[in-house]
C-alpha cells in the first residue's frame, strides 16, 4: 500500500519528531525569542477544511485515473513551503485542483491533455509536490483546474553499465532510484533535501541542486537526454556525452517548470558508489575568514564532493547565538583513488586563513559524526521542524541565491541586515537571521539564508510572512544575485525573475510555449503569462 504522506507539511503521515527532538528545539527558541512559553496549536484535520465542489466532470473513459474525492484534491492544493503549512494550519485553501489525474504511461498522459484541451482546463505537472516556490498550485484565476501527478511512472526502465546512465521515469521518488540501483556499482547521488518526496521529474523541472556542493551542482549535469508530452506531441533527444549541435534541447526543458509539457522519462549520468571518502570539520573565526578558504578551495580545483560553510551557531548543538564562529563540512569521496592528498591540501588551505581542523574526524565515518555527523542529521530532520514552528507562532523560513565572489562580503552583509530590519518592522520584535554556502563555485557561493522571529498575534500571520519573505528575495534581486539559485521560481518567485531576466528572452520563452502549448493550457503563471 502507498505511505499516505500529509497533507499539511513535510513528511509522511506516520511519522513526526520525537519529544527528545522537541523538547531542546523549544526551549532553545523560547531562549533565542525570549518567551517564556508557546500556545501549541493543532495540525489540521482533512474534514476541517472545506473545499470548493470540483468544477469538472470526469468521463466515463478516464475515471479509472482520474480521482476528484477531498483529501485527493487536499492532498495537491500546496506545496510544502512554511507559508503552505501556515495557510493549512489557517484552515484555508480556497483554490484546490478540480482533479487529480494519475496516469500510467504516456498514452495515458495525451488522453488527459485531451480531456482539459476539451473542457477549457489547465493543466498543472505535479511530481512529490515539494515545490517551496507555489510551482504546483493552482491559481485563483483558473477556471478549471487538473492536477497531472507522475507518482505511477515511477520505474527505472534500463541501466547501461557501459556508460554509466540510465533511463527513469519521471515520476520516480529519489529512494527508489538509488533502491533499484542497489545491485548496480552505480548510484545517482542526487540527494537534494528534499530527496525522500520528490520526483527526478520535478528535480529536472525545477533545475534542482542537489548533493555535490561543486562540479555537479544541479541536475543539469546529470541529464544525458530527456522524454517530454506536450500538448502538441512527443518529443525524445538524443543521448549525446556533449553536443555542440545549437541550443540543447534538454536545457529547454531542464527548468521549464512544467509550462512546456510533462518529462516523462530521462536518461541520466550515474556514477560509481564512492569507496574512499575522507571528511573533516573546521572550525573559523568568522563566516568571512571561513568564505575566503572556501574561494580558495575552489579555485584551487579541489572540487570537494562536500564544502558547505555554516555559522557554528546554526549547525552545532549548544552554540551560543552571540557566537560569531563558521564550521566547513568537507569531503571528498572516489569511487577509486584514496583522498588524503586532496584533504591535506584543503586542510592547509583552511589553516592559512586560520582555520582548525576538529581532531575527531580522521575516520573513515567521519561524515557520520563529530560537526560533520551534527550537520548531516539536522540537515535530514530540519524540514520535520517546519510544522511545529508555525503551530507556535514561530515565523521561520529560507531563501537562496548567489553571487560572484568579489561582491559576496558586501552582498551577506547587506542582505543579512535587510532581513533583520524587515523582521523587526514587519513583527515588532528582532528575529535572527543565518547564512550558509550550499554550493560553491571557483567564481562565487550560493548564499542560503534562514531566518526566524515570533509573529505579532495582533496582526495576520500570513501577511506577515509573505512580507519578510518578499522583502528578502527582492533584495536579493535588487543587489544584483538570482531570485533562486535552486529552489526554481514557480508563481512566488515570478515577480523577482520578471526582474532579473531580459525581456528578449521572456518573449522568445512564449514563443517556445506558443509552438508547444498553443492554448496554453501548462501550468499558467510559472516563469511567463502567455
Ligand atoms: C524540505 C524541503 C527541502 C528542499 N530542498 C531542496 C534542495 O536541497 N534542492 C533543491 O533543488 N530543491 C529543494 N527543495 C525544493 C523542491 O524539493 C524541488 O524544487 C524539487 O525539485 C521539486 O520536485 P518535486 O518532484 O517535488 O516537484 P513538484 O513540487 O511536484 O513540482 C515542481 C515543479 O515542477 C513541475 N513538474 C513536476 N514534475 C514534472 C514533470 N515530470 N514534468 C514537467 N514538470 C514537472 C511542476 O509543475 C512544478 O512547476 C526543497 C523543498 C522542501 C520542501
Amino acid at each position: 500500500m502507498r505511505r499516505q504522506k500529509k497533507f499539511y507539511a513535510w513528511g509522511y503521515a506516520d511519522e513526526d519528531l520525537t519529544p527528545e527532538e522537541i523538547r531542546p528545539w523549544e526551549a532553545e527558541i523560547a531562549q533565542r525569542y525570549g518567551l517564556s512559553g508557546f500556545d501549541v496549536k493543532a495540525p489540521p484535520r482533512a474534514d476541517e477544511i472545506v473545499l470548493r465542489k470540483s468544477r469538472v466532470d470526469v468521463p466515463s473513459a478516464l475515471q479509472a485515473m482520474v480521482r476528484t474525492d477531498h483529501l485527493t484534491r487536499l492532498e495537491h492544493s500546496y506545496g510544502k513551503a512554511g507559508f503552505d503549512t501556515l495557510r493549512m494550519f489557517m484552515r484555508s485553501v480556497p483554490n484546490p485542483p478540480d482533479a487529480v489525474a494519475f496516469p500510467e504511461s504516456e498514452e495515458d498522459i495525451v488522453k488527459v491533455l485531451d480531456w482539459c484541451d476539451r473542457i477549457g482546463a489547465k493543466a498543472i505537472p505535479y511530481g512529490g509536490g515539494s515545490s517551496v516556490v507555489k510551482g504546483i498550485e493552482p491559481s485563483a484565476a483558473f477556471d478549471k483546474v487538473v492536477t497531472i501527478s507522475t507518482r505511477h511512472m515511477d520505474k527505472v526502465l534500463e541501466v547501461d553499465p557501459v556508460s554509466h546512465a540510465a533511463r527513469i521515469q519521471g515520476g520516480i521518488y529519489g529512494p527508489a532510484i538509488e533502491d533499484a540501483l542497489r545491485n548496480t556499482p552505480f548510484t545517482m547521488r542526487h540527494y537534494m533535501q528534499a530527496y525522500r518526496c520528490s520526483t527526478l521529474g520535478g528535480w529536472i523541472a525545477t533545475r534542482s541542486g542537489g548533493h555535490y556542493a561543486t562540479l555537479y551542482t544541479h541536475i543539469d549535469d546529470f541529464v544525458e537526454s530527456t522524454r517530454v508530452v506536450t500538448p502538441e506531441g512527443t518529443l525524445e533527444t538524443r543521448r549525446l556525452p556533449g553536443s555542440g549541435a545549437g541550443p540543447s534541447p534538454d536545457r529547454m526543458f531542464i527548468g521549464s517548470e512544467g509550462i512546456l509539457g510533462i518529462i516523462t522519462e530521462a536518461w541520466v549520468r550515474l556514477r560509481k558508489k564512492p569507496t574512499f571518502r575522507a571528511s573533516a570539520s573546521v572550525r573559523f573565526r568568522d563566516f568571512h575568514a571561513g568564505a575566503d578558504a572556501v574561494r580558495d578551495i575552489t579555485q584551487a580545483g579541489l572540487y570537494p564532493a562536500n564544502c558547505r560553510l555554516l555559522e557554528a551557531r546554526e549547525a552545532l548543538p549548544g552554540i551560543p547565538w552571540d557566537n560569531e564562529e563558521a564550521v566547513l563540512v568537507l569531503a571528498f569521496e572516489s569511487p577509486d583513488h584514496p583522498l588524503d592528498a586532496w584533504m591535506k591540501r584543503a586542510l592547509e588551505i583552511c589553516a592559512a586563513h586560520g582555520g582548525v581542523a576538529d581532531e575527531s574526524d580522521d575516520d573513515e565515518n567521519a561524515h557520520r559524526s563529530g560537526a560533520a555527523g551534527a550537520w548531516r542529521n539536522k540537515f535530514i530532520r530540519a524540514p520535520h521542524y517546519g510544522e511545529h514552528a508555525v503551530a507556535r507562532g514561530i515565523l521561520s523560513s529560507t531563501f537562496e541565491t548567489s553571487m560572484t565572489w568579489e561582491r559576496t562580503r558586501d552582498f551577506q552583509t547587506k542582505i543579512t541586515k535587510i532581513a533583520r530590519d524587515t523582521i523587526k518592522a514587519v513583527t515588532g520584535r528582532e528575529g535572527t537571521v543565518t547564512c550558509r554556502f550550499t554550493h560553491v563555485y571557483p567564481d562565487g557561493p550560493c548564499l542560503y539564508f534562514t531566518f526566524g522571529g515570533v509573529f505579532d498575534p495582533k496582526k495576520d500571520a500570513l501577511a506577515q510572512f509573505m512580507e519578510v519573505l518578499s522583502t528578502c528575495t527582492a533584495a536579493t534581486v535588487e543587489h544584483g544575485g538570482t531570485t533562486t539559485h535552486h529552489h526554481a521560481v514557480g508563481r512566488f518567485h515570478r515577480p523577482f525573475y520578471d526582474r532579473q531576466r531580459p525581456e528578449l528572452f521572456a518573449r522568445a520563452l512564449r514563443g517556445a510555449k506558443r509552438e508547444l502549448d498553443p492554448k496554453g493550457m501548462m501550468n499558467p503563471g510559472v516563469l511567463i503569462d502567455p
